[in-house]
């Protein structure tokens, strides 16, 4: 997983290795500069000692002060050139990660709620993003300081460079101790934001659900329930990362006694003078504030580390529609096969069993079935959504594993019951954002559909926005648009999944109007919930869990008086 995480690294980090070298230059002019300036305070305090004159001591105050400037403006320089390369590698990574995403199975969309993803795709790599900008000044930066201080309290004088770095090893310790306890509290309050953003997404989608049916006192349960788990997760992380670092507090007040201690010894010996006293001791405080840094910083790498290891393993994973295929269907409508096919969402469960059934290229297909008898799983294997368990689903005889997704998906166009709609206009709903199709061609698809007047009813024509997200609109109205979107896209495979809630008649009328256009010419599968939707198909498959019940011509089911289609229409007149 490390190593998944150090490449993952190492691609958004190319291209930006000419700043990174100006970042890493200028880091170490910084320290060098932030340990060469207290020796001219050493300095001062001796010379002021031993009554040196006043041009002397003016000479080393300047000296400080401006080397203490221009370490400042390295410090700002780094920076800007830190936050400019954190923002241009995360901002790549966010794009990746979405597209990734947005290709990935429906398994996976299962598997991840748009709570969590969110805060993949934006928290945690916000936390990377922080992580780049500030971990090599404020990490980096203090270990390689901490480092340099040791070496120049060695060169004052070794014993006092011995107890810094007795100290420095003894603080590492504790460090690395922090960083094991304190890395599973953070991973795990980390998980708690996510469920817990993930479940307030899943809310406010469902408000309308939530409310109709008095599920309110359960939410308000399950959001108690997730709040409860934030605070016992964020007070355990908390608490292991503040007992550590009043532990280093306190070694480091007693380190800062024992270098003055020590210093007033060799000071008596005459083998250190105060200006040397004085510099071991800003030396131990600068250590001190160093290390102390570092502790708070841990926090941050941790999370950083936590949350890398969160974006590596979703940026490595393989969906389990693998984009392998590399054959095209020839132009123009092609037939549809199901070869035996076997399908299951889980492996407990086949919810198709050995379904199999010939569409020929630009006919029709009316799929009937109970709710839950697999109707719709079916349309999701022609896309591949989900690859089958066993047999074979061919698309103008070719199985659907050997196809290109991109040109498989580019070929078919699906109307599903629930229509995704966009607070936008009704121009950027039906192009979906692309500004290739004009809106002649929009307003003559209306027209071809025999949506004209509809559309003319429009307050604000192709204007029009659709407020919310889609719930301004029916769910006739919905499709409607639905179905001039696939106009548009002008597929050769059509799969219209008939909306099952409530129409009314005058939008009915418009319905079948629009799909007998809609179908003209085209290969269609219609999963109907009313069998007057079927009245115009040329073939007929109901399923009963999962399992062909009955398949043939409409026509010849028609006529056939024992068959179950007959039966159906017959209930359905009484
Ligand atoms: N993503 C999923 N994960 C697990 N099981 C699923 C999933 N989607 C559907 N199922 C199950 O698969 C079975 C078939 O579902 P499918 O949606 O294909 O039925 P359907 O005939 O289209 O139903 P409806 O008429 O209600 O749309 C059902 O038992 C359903 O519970």
């Amino acid at each position: 997983m490390l190593r998944q995480s150090a490449s993952l690294l190492m691609i958004y980090l190319k291209g930006q290795w000419g700043k990174v070298t100006v970042l890493i230059v200028l880091l170490v002019g910084s320290i060098s500069l932030e340990l060469i300036a207290p020796q001219w305070l050493g300095r001062f305090v001796d010379d002021a000692t031993a009554g040196a004159a006043l041009s002397t001591l003016q000479l080393s105050a300047v000296v400080f002060v401006l080397l203490t400037v221009v370490r400042q403006v390295f410090v700002a320089v780094a920076g800007y050139v830190g936050e400019d390369v954190s923002w241009a590698a995360t901002n790549r990574l966010r794009i990746d990660l979405t597209r990734h995403c947005l290709e990935l199975d429906m398994s996976f969309q299962h598997e991840y709620p748009p709570g969590v993803l969110v805060e993949r795709i934006d928290g945690d790599v916000s936390t990377l993003s922080e992580f780049f900008s500030t971990f090599v000044f404020n990490v980096i930066g203090r270990v390689l300081l901490s480092a340099g201080i040791i070496v120049l309290t060695f060169v004052v004088d070794w014993r006092v460079g011995a107890l810094l770095l007795c100290f420095a090893v003894m603080v590492t310790v504790v460090l690395r101790r922090l960083q094991g306890i304190s890395i599973p509290h953070l991973r795990a309050l980390r998980q708690t934001k996510s469920d817990l953003s993930g479940f307030l997404e899943e809310q406010l989608v469902s408000t309308e659900d939530v409310r109709a049916n008095g599920a309110r006192p359960y939410v308000m349960w399950r959001l108690s329930r997730h709040l409860d788990e934030l605070v016992r997760r964020t007070r355990s992380s908390r608490v292991a990362s503040r007992v550590f670092s009043s532990a280093l507090e306190v070694s480091v007040a007693i380190a800062g006694a024992a270098v003055l201690g020590f210093g007033a010894v060799l000071l008596q010996r005459g083998t250190m003078t105060i200006g040397g006293i004085y510099l071991a001791f800003y030396y131990t405080a600068l250590l001190a504030q160093s290390l102390t840094s570092l502790t708070f910083q841990i926090d941050q790498l941790q999370s950083a580390f936590a949350g890398m290891q969160r974006i590596s393993a979703l940026y490595y994973r393989v969906g389990a529609v693998p984009d392998t295929g590399t054959e095209r269907v020839a132009d123009g409508p092609f037939d549809v096969v199901f070869d035996r096919v076997r399908f299951g969402y889980n492996r407990e469960r086949d919810v198709l069993r050995d379904v199999s059934f010939r569409l020929p290229a630009g006919e029709s297909l009316g799929l009937l079935g109970r709710t839950g008898s697999g109707k719709t799983s079916i349309a999701r294997l022609l896309c591949r959504f989900y690859d089958v368990s066993g047999g074979a689903a061919r698309l103008g005889g070719i199985d659907v594993r050997e196809l290109a997704l991109g040109p498989l998906r580019s070929r078919i166009g699906v109307i599903t019951q629930d229509v995704e709609l966009f607070h936008a206009s009704i121009r950027d709903n039906l192009t979906l954002f692309s500004d290739e199709i004009a809106d002649e061609a929009i307003v003559d698809a209306f027209r071809r559909l025999g949506l004209h007047e509809w559309y003319t009813n429009l307050a604000d024509g192709l204007d029009t926005v659709i407020s919310g997200d889609g719930r301004s609109m029916s769910a006739g109205e919905a499709q409607l648009l639905a179905f001039v979107r696939v106009f548009l896209h002008d597929p050769d495979l059509l799969i219209l999944d008939e909306a099952s809630s409530r129409i009314d008649a005058g939008t009915e009328r418009l319905i079948e109007k629009a799909i007998d256009r809609l179908l003209a010419g085209r290969t269609a599968i219609v999963i109907a919930h009313r069998l007057s939707t079927v009245a115009k198909v040329d073939h007929i498959l109901i399923l009963q869990d999962g399992a062909v019940q009955e398949t043939g011509a409409r026509e010849t089911l028609l006529n056939t008086t024992d068959s179950r289609f007959a039966a159906m229409l017959a209930e359905a007149r009484a």
